[in-house]
């Protein structure tokens, strides 16, 4: 079965108007949400499943050309949580509690309602997909109990998690018991499975909204210019399933999975740190696109592993059934962005997907463990004279059938591999051409000549009788049968042996490798960063982020060059240097709460530098910077200034070889952690506590005002950056040894 693919249009959002519309779908609409109202529920639902599942969406080269692309179902904007929930999602919960996996996920450009559909709103009309998922196996599971009179019991339990920046960090553990490096994976039993993830049991639907919203206030979610709410990771819900009945228990799970959306970062006009969250937001869908493209076009390697996203996914290697939710924003802003997502989602349609539930487990005496691709190739040996019967003429068979009642019924239950019946065959032929010769008083002669450990050479077959030949042929057969299924056992357990030697392997050297990996993203993050900051011209930034880049590329000579042309450019500007100097922060208060050795300003962009100029040169009427500075700037607050420059003497020279930020990755990531200003990661660095982490963001914070950008969600100008060690040792409650030790303390 394919993988179900249906797509859903947002309606316009207030900002949006209507002559921006260009997609079109085959409902008509409004005057169709109209007729169906009058239909009762189970009309209603084959009325929206009867409708053209077309998209239209006009070719942005020639408008007068439109694109089609067909889908399983397609949702207008009128469609309403509860219709999109019944039609889509509320009939594979029977299949879930058949045994069957099941996989339903949103995919789409950013600000096109995935979280909408997924999660939705707090009213219980504007409820999403999961908490009507979960009032659904709550309803069924109260069902099945009561039908059983109590015999059948089914538990639900719960793992929420997202993947931020390509870590996965569990979303029922609060932010601050993070770890830098998040959850790792683990292949088990072709599946992908979170290492030391929570599972919390949940016995109703009050319960699980409690831990749902709590666990959604630990997502990543920012505003960007395109949605005020922005999931900046992907998050996925299992539910898993233990069904019992007196005979078997069935585990099966229902994974819920809101993606991040892709951003076109031309339009988002992202801060440094929504731009890295943005490229790996876009890497992760990228590598998706790919294994869906590889998947279709039937290649060998699937990029699975390229991305944890993808990883967990699993797209088409997952067993159960899948349903994707292509959310479409319906306007000519998201053009580009919605002809790539219909191509991707076009070709998902064409992945298949094993059917297959999950095996039962059943109780009482332990079963023969069968490996389920193995119980698909094998099926139990009938009873040899059953298959003598079938190649028999009838009178044999009938006169066979005679003895047979007088013989004990047979009791083996052999197992073989579909691909060895030969030997059975052999015999078989052998058997048919005695009993025929025996009946048709044939000379034995015309007989192979019988194999020495089948009859003792000397032996007549003259003086045999045609029921103890078939009774020494039967002992034989079960005796070779017997051989073939110890060996065949051994072979199996060998199998398995190297199988689980292989994904030990696999997963060292997977750990091994995580790491370069994961500095190999960072790197990348960095490269397509400064590439965006170029194509605005914001050349200093560029080549900051181009350097930021370098440590993961050592060797790459195109970089080397591109950071020397950049530099060349910059330096051959001399209007931006010049403008340095007068915005760095005065000397005195403010220039005790951090070393000048290095501009603070120095971490802006060129034109932030230059408009951070004009905007002092204002104040001073055109005079550029007055000679008191300290009017200019806002006066930081008291505390922020009792940092002595104690940085003269040998301490900081340990650190001078960290100046340069592209010096180490340690480096850089622990600038990172420092300016992202997260007090709960800051505060689990090595040697900081609360106190201390609470203290440095307060600092960073009077550093923005004192630069004119603390107004940070609405203000389109950069935080301050610390840029070098040096310049974090010199903030409030740091010092030397403090930087010393959360350098070494943090693991790249
Ligand atoms: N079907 C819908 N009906 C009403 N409003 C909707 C619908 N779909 C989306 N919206 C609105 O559109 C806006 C963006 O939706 P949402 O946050 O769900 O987008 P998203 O795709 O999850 O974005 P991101 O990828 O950035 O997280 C929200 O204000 C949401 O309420």
């Amino acid at each position: 079965m394919s993988v179900r693919v249906v797509a859903r249009v947002r309606p316009l959002l207030k900002s949006e108007r209507d002559f921006d519309v260009i997609l079109r779908t085959g409902a008509s609409g409004a005057t169709e949400a109209k007729s169906r109202e009058s239909l009762n529920d189970d009309r209603k639902l084959a009325a929206l499943r009867d409708r053209d599942n077309v998209v239209r969406i006009p070719n942005p080269k020639n408008e007068g050309e439109e694109y089609t692309f067909q889908f399983n179902a397609v949702y207008d904007a009128d469609v309403t949580q509860q219709e999109l929930f019944d039609a889509e999602v509320a009939p594979t919960i029977k299949h879930l509690f058949n045994g069957f996996d099941v996989t339903l996920f949103a995919y789409g450009v950013t600000g096109t309602g995935k979280t909408h559909t997924m999660r939705g709103g707090k009213s219980l009309a504007d409820r999403g997909v999961i908490p009507r998922l979960l009032s659904g196996i709550y309803r069924r599971s109260r069902k099945m109990e009561k039908d059983s009179n109590g015999e059948t019991t089914v538990q639900v339990s719960l793992s929420y998690y997202e993947i931020y920046n390509d870590k996965v960090y569990d979303l029922f553990e609060p932010p601050e018991k993070r770890t830098l490096a998040g959850l790792s994976l683990r292949d088990n039993g072709g599946k992908t499975v979170v290492c030391g993830l929570t599972e919390k049991p949940c016995t109703s639907l009050k319960e699980f909204e409690g831990l749902y919203d709590q666990a959604n206030t630990n997502r990543s979610t920012s505003a960007t210019k395109l949605n005020a709410h922005s999931s900046r990771s992907h998050a996925i819900l299992g539910v898993k399933i233990t069904v019992t009945t007196p005979e078997k228990t069935r585990i099966s799970t229902a994974s819920a999975i809101d993606l991040a959306g892709s951003e076109d970062n031309r339009r988002t006009e992202n801060d440094k740190e929504r731009m890295v969250e943005s490229a790996s937001i876009n890497k992760s869908l990228f590598v998706l696109a790919q294994c869906v493209e590889a998947i279709t076009k039937k290649q060998h390697r699937i990029p699975y592993r390229e991305s944890k996203m993808t990883r967990i996914l699993s797209l088409g290697q997952n067993n159960g059934l899948t349903v994707m939710i292509l959310n479409l924003a319906p306007v000519r802003s998201y053009h580009l962005d919605t002809i790539s997502s219909l191509n991707v989602a076009n070709r998902t349609r064409k992945i298949e997907v094993r059917e297959v539930e999950n095996d039962p487990i059943f109780k009482g005496p332990a079963r023969p463990a069968v490996r389920p691709s193995l119980a698909a190739t094998r099926k139990p040996l009938q009873p040899l004279t059953a298959s003598v019967h079938v190649n028999m003429p009838a009178s044999v068979v009938k006169d066979s059938a005679k003895k047979d009642e007088d013989k004990p019924l047979k009791a083996f239950s052999v197992y073989s591999d579909r691909s060895q019946p030969k030997a059975v065959t052999q015999i078989r032929k052998a058997e048919v051409s005695k009993r025929s010769s025996l009946s048709s008083e044939h000379p034995i002669r015309t007989l192979k000549p019988p194999r020495p450990s089948f009859a003792p050479p000397q032996m007549s077959y003259g003086d045999i009788c045609a029921a103890r030949i078939e009774e020494m042929v039967e002992k034989k057969v079960e005796e070779i049968l017997a051989v073939r299924a110890v060996s065949e056992q051994s072979r199996q357990t060998q199998v398995w042996e190297l199988n689980e030697q292989l994904q030990r392997r696999l997963e060292q050297l997977e750990q091994r490798i995580e790491g370069t990996e994961d500095a190999r993203a960072e790197g990348l993050s960095y490269l397509l960063m400064a590439k965006q900051h170029q194509a605005r011209g914001e050349n200093c930034s560029a080549l900051k982020m181009y350097q930021l880049a370098l440590p993961h590329f050592p060797h790459n000579e195109k970089l080397a060059a591109k950071i020397a042309t950049l530099k060349e450019r910059i330096h051959g500007k001399p209007q931006a240097r010049q403008s340095v100097p007068q915005v760095s922060p005065p000397k005195g208060r403010f220039g005790s709460m951090l070393s000048l050795k290095k501009e603070p300003t120095l971490t802006l962009g060129k034109r932030q530098a230059e408009d951070l100029y004009k905007d002092y040169a204002d104040q001073t009427g055109g005079n550029g910077f007055s000679s008191d500075e300290d009017s200019i700037l806002p006066k930081p607050k008291k505390r922020a200034t009792s940092k002595s420059l104690r940085h003269n003497g040998g301490d900081l020279e340990a650190l001078d070889e960290y100046e340069d930020p592209s010096v180490s990755p340690r480096t850089i990531h622990l600038l990172s952690i420092i300016n992202s200003r997260d007090v709960s990661q800051i505060k689990l660095l090595k040697g900081v506590g609360a106190k201390k982490a609470e203290a440095i963001v307060d600092c960073l914070c009077e550093m923005d005002h004192a630069l004119g950008t603390g107004d940070e969600i609405v203000s389109d100008q950069p935080h301050f950056q610390v840029s070098s060690l040096t310049e974090l040792s010199t903030l409030k409650g740091v010092g030397v040894r403090t930087v010393e030790n959360m350098r070494n303390g943090v693991l790249v």
